[in-house]
C-alpha cells in the first residue's frame, strides 16, 4: 500500500516543519497500516539497498531487541565530485568513526534520514523491563510513582509503560489525553506494541510474540478508516495533546531528529548503527563551500539551543549511560570550542609579528608537553583511521573542515545563541531554502560566514612576511625562532586551504583577495539578506 499524504496547514496554526509532517504521518499510518516499525527518509534521499529494511528489523525482532528504539543507517551521498570532496561534506569521520563508536555504548544518535524507528518508542513509552535497568522515573512522566500497582504490572508486562494518570482514570482515557481524541489511534497502540515484539520461538525470549501471530490477514480499509486518517492530520488535532512535547517527533529544534533520539535514549531505549556493505540509502547534500557552511551553521545553532534547553545531556535521566551522556553533551558543546580554535589561529601570527614565541623560551618541559600532546593526538587519528577504514585523505579533509567550520559557522552560531539566551534577540540572518538549486553549485557564492577565515588567512600570510623580513634584516637573525613561528602559521594555513580554494569558485576564478578589495556588489549579500 502506497499512500501519498498532504496534511492540513492553516494560518494561525504552527505546522512545525519536518517534525510536524512526521507526526502527521505517524498518526495517519497508525490508522491505516499501523506497522510496528517506521522508516524515515528525507525527500532528498532514496533506497539504494532494499535488503536494508530486513537488516534493520532483524535487530529489533531479535531476542532482547524489544529494547531497541531505533536503528540508524549511515547517510551516503551522490554527486560529490572531486573538487568538492575536500569540504568534507561526506562527513565520513562522523558516519564511520563517531557513530560506530557510539554503537559501543547505548547506540548512535538519531540523524533523521535513514532511521528505522520502533513505533512505540516514538510514541514516548518506556522500553520494556525498564524497571530492571537503572532509574525509575522518566523525564517526561514525573508523576509515574503514583501509578497503581496493578496497572503498573499490566503496563510492565505489555511493555507500554507511560502516563501519569489521576485516580479513577482508565488507561485508555489517560492515553487519549496524550494522543488526542482519536480512539482509533489509541486502540492501535497496543497492537503496534505486540507486533513489534521479538518472536518467541525459545524460552529465553522475554516479552515475545507467539509464532504465527502475525499471519492473520488484515482487514481491508473502509471509508470510516480513511475518514479517521484524515481527521488525525487536521491542523488542530494536536491541540491540548502531548504531540511534539513528549509524544512523537519533538518540536522546537532545527535538529528535531537529534532531540527525538535523545529523548528516547533518555528513557532507556537503545539504538543500533547498521552499516550495510552496499549503502542502504543515498541522498544529496550541499556540495559547495557556502551551502555546506550554511548547513553547518544550522546544525551548530541547533546544538547551542539544545545546550541551553532541558535537553542538555547533563540533565539526562539515570537511565542514560554515562558515556552516552558525554557523547550528547559533546554534540551540544562543540560550537563553544571555536573560541579556542580562533585563538590558536591568531597566536602564531602574533608570535611572528611580535618576535616572541608562544612560550618565553623553548624549555625541555615545554617540548615534552608538546611532544606528548602531538603524539597522543596523532595516535588517536591513527586509531580512528585504522578502525574505521576511512582514507587518510578523508580524515585530513575532515580536520581541515573542522577548523573552517570552527572559525566561521560555529562561532556565529555561538554568538547568535548567546544573544538569544541572554538578551532574547533573535538573529536569523541566514535562512536555508529547500529549493537551493544545483544550478549555481559550481561558482562561489559570497557568504559573510567566510569573513573570519579570510581574515585569519590574510593575517597569517602578513605575519609570515613580517617574520621573514625581520629575520633577514636583523643583525642577529633568530632563525630557529622564526622557524617555530612559521611552522605553526603554515599549519593554520594548511587547514584553511580548502577555504581559499573554495573562494576561487570552479569556473569563475575570482581570487579571494578581489572580494576583499573591491566594493561589495548587491548580489554578494543576496544570499545573506532578507529572502
Ligand atoms: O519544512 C520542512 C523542511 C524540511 N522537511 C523535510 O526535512 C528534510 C531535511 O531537510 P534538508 O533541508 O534536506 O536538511 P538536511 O540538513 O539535508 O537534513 C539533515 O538534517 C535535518 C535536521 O537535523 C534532518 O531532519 C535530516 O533528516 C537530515 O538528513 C527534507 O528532506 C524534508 O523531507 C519538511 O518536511 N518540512
Ligand atoms: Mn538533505
Amino acid at each position: 500500500m502506497l499512500v501519498y499524504m498532504s496534511r492540513e496547514k492553516r494560518p494561525g496554526y504552527e505546522h512545525n516543519k519536518k517534525a510536524g509532517a512526521m507526526n502527521a504521518l505517524v498518526r495517519a499510518s497508525a490508522i491505516m497500516s499501523n506497522g510496528p516499525f517506521i522508516l524515515n527518509l528525507d525527500c532528498d534521499h532514496y533506497v539504494y539497498n532494499s535488503q536494508a529494511f530486513r537488516d534493520g528489523m532483524c535487530f529489533m525482532m531479535d531476542s532482547g531487541g524489544d529494547r531497541i528504539g531505533y536503528v540508524q543507517f549511515p547517510q551516503r551521498f551522490d554527486g560529490i565530485d572531486p573538487p568538492s570532496v575536500r569540504y568534507a561534506n561526506r562527513n565520513t569521520v562522523f558516519f564511520d568513526v563517531n557513530m560506530c563508536a557510539l554503537d559501543g555504548t547505548m547506540g548512535p544518535v538519531c540523524v533523521g534520514t535513514g532511521c528505522l524507528f520502533r513505533r512505540i518508542a516514538l510514541y514516548g513509552f518506556d522500553p520494556p523491563r525498564s524497571k530492571e535497568y537503572g532509574g525509575c522515573c522518566s523525564c517526561c512522566f514525573p508523576k509515574m510513582h503514583k501509578i497503581k500497582s496493578s496497572v503498573a504490572a499490566l503496563e510492565e508486562s505489555c511493555g507500554l509503560r507511560m502516563a501519569d494518570y489521576d485516580e479513577g482514570e482508565t488507561y485508555i482515557f489517560a492515553l487519549s489525553k496524550k494522543f488526542g481524541r482519536s480512539y482509533f489511534l489509541v486502540n492501535s497502540i497496543p497492537v503496534a506494541e505486540f507486533q513489534g515484539r521479538p518472536l518467541c520461538d525459545n524460552c529465553v525470549v522475554k516479552n515475545g510474540r507467539p509464532p504465527g501471530a502475525l499471519t492473520v490477514p488484515r482487514e481491508l480499509l473502509d471509508a470510516d478508516t480513511i475518514a479517521e486518517a484524515i481527521n488525525v492530520i487536521s491542523c488542530d488535532y494536536e491541540n491540548k495533546t502531548e504531540w511534539g512535547r513528549c509524544v512523537g517527533w519533538i518540536y522546537g529544534s532545527v535538529t528535531e531528529d537529534l532531540v527525538t533520539g535523545y529523548r528516547m535514549q533518555s528513557r532507556g531505549w537503545k539504538s543500533v548503527y547498521c552499516v550495510t556493505k552496499r549503502g542502504a540509502f543515498r541522498g544529496t547534500t550541499p556540495i559547495n563551500l557556502t551551502d555546506h557552511l550554511h548547513q553547518v551553521l544550522r546544525w551548530s545553532s541547533a546544538s547551542i539551543e539544545i545546550f541551553f534547553s532541558r535537553d542538555n545531556a547533563m540533565l539526562a535521566s539515570r537511565r542514560m549511560k554515562f558515556l552516552q551522556k558525554i557523547a550528547y553533551l559533546n554534540l551540544g558543546i562543540y560550537p563553544f570550542i571555536s573560541i579556542f580554535l580562533i585563538v590558536y589561529c591568531f597566536l602564531p601570527a602574533l608570535c611572528l609579528c611580535s618576535g616572541q614565541f608562544i612560550v618565553q623560551e623553548l624549555s625541555l618541559t615545554f617540548l615534552i608537553y608538546l611532544l606528548a600532546i602531538s603524539l597522543t593526538t596523532s595516535m588517536l587519528a591513527v586509531l580512528e583511521i585504522k578502525w574505521s577504514g576511512i582514507s587518510l585523505e578523508e580524515w585530513w579533509w575532515n580536520e581541515q573542515f573542522w577548523l573552517i567550520g570552527g572559525t566561521s559557522a560555529h562561532i556565529i552560531a555561538m554568538l547568535q545563541g548567546l544573544l538569544k539566551v541572554t538578551a532574547g534577540i533573535e538573529t536569523s540572518f541566514i535562512l536555508k531554502s529547500m529549493s537551493g538549486g544545483n544550478d549555481v553549485d559550481d561558482e562561489f557564492k559570497w557568504t559573510s560566514l567566510i569573513f573570519l577565515p579570510i581574515v585569519i588567512i590574510v593575517v597569517n600570510l602578513i605575519a609570515i612576511t613580517v617574520g621573514v623580513t625581520r629575520a633577514i634584516y636583523s643583525e642577529i637573525p633568530q632563525w630557529s625562532r622564526l622557524l617555530g613561528g612559521v611552522i605553526f602559521s603554515f599549519w593554520v594555513l594548511a587547514h584553511l586551504y580548502p577555504c581559499a580554494k573554495g573562494l576561487m569558485g570552479r569556473k569563475r576564478r575570482t581570487p579571494a583577495i578581489v572580494f576583499l578589495v573591491r566594493p561589495p556588489r548587491h548580489h554578494d549579500f543576496a544570499a545573506v539578506g532578507g529572502h
